[in-house]
């Protein structure tokens, strides 16, 4: 007679999935071992004052096994099942976009520090214009940080690794950052300093924050005084404005960041505590990313390798983002007009996103050519 062994393995109602139908069977083979899977329910009525009964639903699965292989289901089956399971939620998990609420609105019982969106960038490596060999540096830098556990662990540092992002506007800051979640899958955390009330509350932020994550602090020149004693530049060395103070939308941008500013009190060392100290306490990995469009504006203790460990400079246009680009906006390898444009890029100062632009048909009526005769 063939003897059986069962296990009953409760599943938490929020955790069930839809995929199974009650009672059904399905069958596994783990090293030559077949089990039976089945699930099912219990409704027990709760106790209640409403006329129609109310149930208490609990779900679980059965496991059914020969009992002679009881040692190796209980010993390695349960924990390689489990093991999967943690892998196809990552997998599936849908990445999210934080956002920090104002400090001010943190009162009330339901309130919360963080708000989220589903992260739905599509900005990947491949479309992102840059010289390749800088792209696959980083990408190299990404993975041996993520898989970095171990090492981290061995040479007793909080597992996290520094980004300073910086060049002129429109050179791809933001959609590097993009391009960095959906390498790594992680979700991003954006966080707006200037509605941080003070470091305590950048503090209770961040313990908030998960693993697998990446810290945006954006603009972090415009966010914070981080410049230490030295005055902060109105206007370039000429006395006229910068490119970015022409802009009205920069502009507004520096103007609201400089009224919440002062309302602020998070201070440079409060910051600096933040990238050092707080990581020791929680578990799992973080990248924390600052971009700037000025970074001589930067105190150097903010900046210095061990807090942000790896600088990127994102620079104007080469030929060699430019094709990048071309190949995404236009499905375009080469065209006669490539080696005007080379010469072109090589002269002057200009923008992936106004490449980005220029490359975009605004209409049906606009093909290749059209396109690519805006760099005439
Ligand atoms: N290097 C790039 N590769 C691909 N697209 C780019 C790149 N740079 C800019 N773009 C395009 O231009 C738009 C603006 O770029 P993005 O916001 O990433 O620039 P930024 O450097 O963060 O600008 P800012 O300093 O003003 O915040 C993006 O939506 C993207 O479409």
């Amino acid at each position: 007679m063939l003897r059986i062994s069962r296990l009953r393995l409760p599943v938490k109602a929020s955790l069930w999935s839809s995929s199974w139908d009650d009672y059904e069977e399905v069958t596994d083979v783990f090293n030559g071992v077949k089990v039976w899977w089945s699930s099912s329910f219990k409704a027990t009525p709760q106790q209640s004052l409403s006329y129609f009964p109310v149930f208490d639903e609990r779900r679980f699965f059965t496991l059914k096994f020969h009992r002679s292989h009881r040692e190796i289901i209980t010993e390695k089956y349960v924990e390689h099942v489990l093991k999967e399971g943690k892998e196809i939620a990552v997998r599936n998990r849908q990445r999210k976009l934080y956002t920090n609420n104002p400090s001010d609105n943190w009162s009330g019982w339901k309130s919360t520090k963080w708000s989220h969106v589903v992260f739905e960038h599509p900005a990947t490596f491949d479309s992102l214009g840059m010289e390749t060999k800088k792209k696959e540096e980083i990408k190299k830098d990404l993975i041996k940080f993520s898989k970095g556990k171990n090492y981290y662990a061995k040479i007793g540092k909080a597992w996290k690794r520094g980004y300073l992002l910086y060049g002129p506007p429109g050179t791809g800051k933001s959609t590097m950052i993009a391009a960095m979640a959906n390498f790594l899958d992680y979700d991003v955390y954006d966080i707006e300093l200037t509605t941080v009330k003070d470091n305590s509350d950048l503090r209770k932020l961040l313990i908030e924050t998960t693993g697998k994550s990446i810290i945006v602090i954006e603009d972090i020149d415009c966010s914070l005084d981080l410049t230490g004693q030295r005055k902060k530049r109105e206007k370039d060395e000429n006395g006229d404005e910068t490119d970015e103070e022409k802009d009205p939308i920069s502009k507004k941008k520096k103007e609201g960041k400089e009224e919440g500013k002062r309302s602020s009190k998070v201070t440079l060392s409060g910051l600096l505590n933040f990238i050092d100290g707080i990581w020791s306490a929680c578990g799992g990995e973080r990248i924390i990313v600052f971009t700037t469009n000025y970074v001589d504006r930067l105190d150097p203790a903010l900046i210095r390798r061990g807090r942000m460990d790896k600088h990127i400079e994102m620079s104007y246009c080469c030929f060699e983002a430019f094709k990048v680009l071309a190949k995404n906006y236009l499905e375009l390898e080469s065209h006669e007009l490539f080696g005007k444009i080379e010469e072109l890029m090589g002269q002057t100062e200009i923008s992936p996103a106004d490449v980005a632009e220029n490359l975009m048909p605004k209409s049906d009526e606009e093909d290749v050519e059209t396109c690519l005769k805006c760099f005439d």
